[in-house]
Order: C-alpha cells, then structure tokens, then sequence
C-alpha cells in the first residue's frame, strides 16, 4: 500500500500562469522526458507558474500550443486573493470542502489556478491500461514535490475516507484521483487528435457538489486557468460549492449521474426538497426549457414582456444563480427584437456580467452581449420580431 502524504491545507500557488520564473525559479520550458505511448508523450515544465510547476500527456501538435500558448505575453493574467476569503474544513458526509470566511457577493473572484496535470482525452479513453500505466506515474513523479504531495491528497471517490482505503498501485491511485477531480479543457485547433484534455487543478479540487451552487467556474483555454467566482451572496460559514451536473437535468437524472461518475447520493438541499417541492422545481425547470425554446425561434408567437420576464422569475425561484448567462442573452435579445431599447439594454448588461462570470471574458457572447448594450437600436435585431 502506498504511504499517503498529509492533506495539504489550502495555500495560494504565486499568482503567474505562464512563462515569468519568480527569482530562484527554474525557467519556464517544456522538456521532454523521453516517455512516450502510441501518439502521447511526457513534457513536464518544471518552473510554470512561477516555479510550482506542471505535467502533461499529449501530442506534439499539442506541445506546440502550449509553447506558443506561453510565449504571448497577453496569457499571463491571473489573480487571486489572498489570504483566501475561505478555509478547507470537513463537511459531514462529503470529505473535505471550501467554506467562506467572511461575507461574500456576487461577482467576488474566489481563486484563479494553474493546472497540475493535464492529460489528452484519447491518452486516457483509449490507451489500454499496460500503456497507460507507467506514464501516469512518470508523470506524476515529475511534479515538484509540493504539488505532487496536493495531487496525491486528492480525494478519489473509490477513496472516500482517504487514509483508510488501499489502492494496487501507484497508477490505480492516479486514476481515481483522475476521474474524480478533472475538468474537461479544449486547447482548440483540431486536427489530427484534436485539442481535448483533462485538467486538473488540485486546489480547485475541494469543491464539492451542490445543485443549485453558489460559485461558478470556468476553464480559459488560452491560459489554462481555473477560475472560480461566487454567483449570490454568502454567509460566513456557508460552504462554497460548484455544479458538477446539468443544474436544468430533473432531480431523478442528476442524482443518478452524481451516483455514476462520482460515486456519492446527492443530499444538496435542491435534491432534499420534500416530493411535492420536488415536483414543483421540476415543472419550473420544464418550463424555463419551453420558453427557451421558443425565444430561440424568431417565428414564435406569444412572445412579449411578460414571457421574457417569467424566465427570469422562474431562475430566480429555482436558484439557478449560476447558470443564468444563457437567459439573459436570450432575454436582451428578445428585448431588443421586441424594440424595448431601455430592458434590452438592461438584460444585455446583465448577460454580459453573467457570461464573464460562467464563461470568461474571452466567450463570444460576452463580446456580443457588450456590444448590444452599447447600442440597441444599432444592433441586428432591434424590432426584428416586430417586421415579420
Ligand atoms: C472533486 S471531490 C470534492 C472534494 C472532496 N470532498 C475532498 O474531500 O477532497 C469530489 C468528491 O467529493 C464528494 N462529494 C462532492 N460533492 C458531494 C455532495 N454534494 N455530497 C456528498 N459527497 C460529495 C464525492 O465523494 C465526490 O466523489
């Protein structure tokens, strides 16, 4: 059995993503190990983010992008606040989690984070098991001991009491740690094996799941950071938790997701609403998915401020503070296609803050949702629904 490190308490990794080594800082370089399998290979870059450190598994076209991902000065931006507005704390029944130190607000940034590992997609659906096997632990080795010790202490769901479960080997242990704390991140650029990896982020990994989050994050495929925002306001003492589910999938479908991929019985308050409040919220979530619906067709009929206005009372009710983007956008639009500058204008501020917040700055819609609130009138829909 593997000897397994302390947990590591939550400590701010330096603040740059990139290429600047701090002073006494290895450089910031890729350097092949010589381990390869099939198409995949071992880089491990040994003074990213200011000497923390990072490893990954992937192709050459792959290596390409990061290298040139971290050679445009523009990629470097990153934050976080420190101390930390929350502290990691046992949660009955769920391990560890994040809970808030202080009061908090919509729109606060909680942390912004490099990757520890980052691992192609087909290196790790494909690749048998005897291929994979010896990379895994290669690259995990190859992390500079702080990190490998944060990647180790991972929570893996086979693993739910950590000290107390045994794991064949170390790669068994990599594994789980893996499917249970990844995120999903597309460097872009098709092409032969294509840009998709799982990243993950061992700091970000203490988030647990709740249904109806407080805090919601996104993935920057041109920095490859984590980034985590809060969504409503907090109470100190609050644990912090992210969506790993569909939030507008019933309350049947999510749970037995939670079951599947992560291995725990969903006990978020959504999922613990009483069945006659169960039902309800799945009616609500039905209809929000009607209106959607017909607000994304421009020959629907029926369509006026009130129907705009019930969607957004109706994420209101049910919470969905973290996934709002979406009803905004099509909220402005409609507005605007209505030939209601001022809501228009209105709803397309709103969006534009929701989408930096679930998507980045960097989503298209955030632009486009700039753009409408700068100038209704001048926009390509203003009145559209009114000329048909
Ligand atoms: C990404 S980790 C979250 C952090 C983890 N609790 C820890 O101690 O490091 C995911 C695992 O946490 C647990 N978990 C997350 N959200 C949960 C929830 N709402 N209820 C019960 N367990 C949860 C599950 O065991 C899940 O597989």
């Amino acid at each position: 059995a593997l000897s397994l490190p302390n947990l590591c308490l939550w400590r701010p990794p330096p603040p740059q993503l990139g290429n600047q080594a701090a002073s006494g800082q290895p450089p910031s370089r890729w350097d092949s190990t010589g381990r390869c399998a099939d198409h995949f290979c071992i880089y491990a870059n040994h003074g990213f983010a200011g000497g923390r450190g990072m490893v990954t598994i992937t192709t050459n076209s792959n290596l390409k992008r990061l290298k040139k991902m971290f050679d445009d000065p523009n990629a470097h931006g990153s934050s976080l606040t420190a101390p930390p507005p929350f502290h990691l704390a046992e949660i009955k029944g769920k391990g560890l989690g994040l809970v808030a130190n202080t009061t908090l607000r919509r729109g606060d940034r909680l942390m912004q984070v490099p990757p520890a590992v980052l691992i192609h997609r087909s290196f790790l659906e494909e690749l048998p098991a005897h291929a994979q096997i010896p990379l895994l632990e290669a690259a995990v080795t190859q992390l500079p001991a702080p990190l490998q010790q944060a990647f180790l202490s991972q929570m893996s769901h086979s693993d739910p009491n950590h000290e107390q479960h045994e794991y064949h080997s170390l790669a068994h242990k990599i594994s789980a740690i893996l499917a249970t704390n990844s995120f999903q991140l597309d460097l872009g650029g098709g092409g032969g094996l294509g840009g998709q990896h799982y990243a993950n982020y061992p700091h970000a990994s203490r988030f647990n799941h709740d249904c109806r989050p407080n805090v919601v994050f996104h993935l920057d495929p041109r920095t490859l950071a984590h980034t985590t925002t809060v969504v409503r306001d907090v109470q100190p003492g609050e644990e912090l938790a992210i969506s790993y589910l569909d939030s507008l999938e019933p309350r049947a479908a999510r749970q037995a997701r939670a079951q599947q991929v992560w291995g725990f019985k969903c006990s978020c308050a959504q999922c613990m609403l009483g069945e006659k409040e169960a039902a309800k919220s799945d009616r609500r979530v039905q209809e929000i998915l009607q209106i959607e619906r017909k607000l994304e067709d421009i020959s629907s009929k029926g369509v006026n401020g009130e129907l705009l206005e019930r969607l957004v009372r109706l994420y209101q009710e049910e919470s969905l503070d973290a996934k709002v983007a979406g009803a905004y956008t099509l909220v402005a639009l409609n507005y605007n296609m209505l030939g209601d500058a001022k809501k228009a204008g209105k709803y397309a501020k709103l969006a534009h803050e929701a989408v930096v917040m679930e998507r980045g700055e960097t989503a298209g819609d955030a632009e486009a949702m700039r753009v409408l609130a700068e100038n209704p009138k001048g926009h390509f829909t203003w009145r559209r629904r009114l000329q048909r």
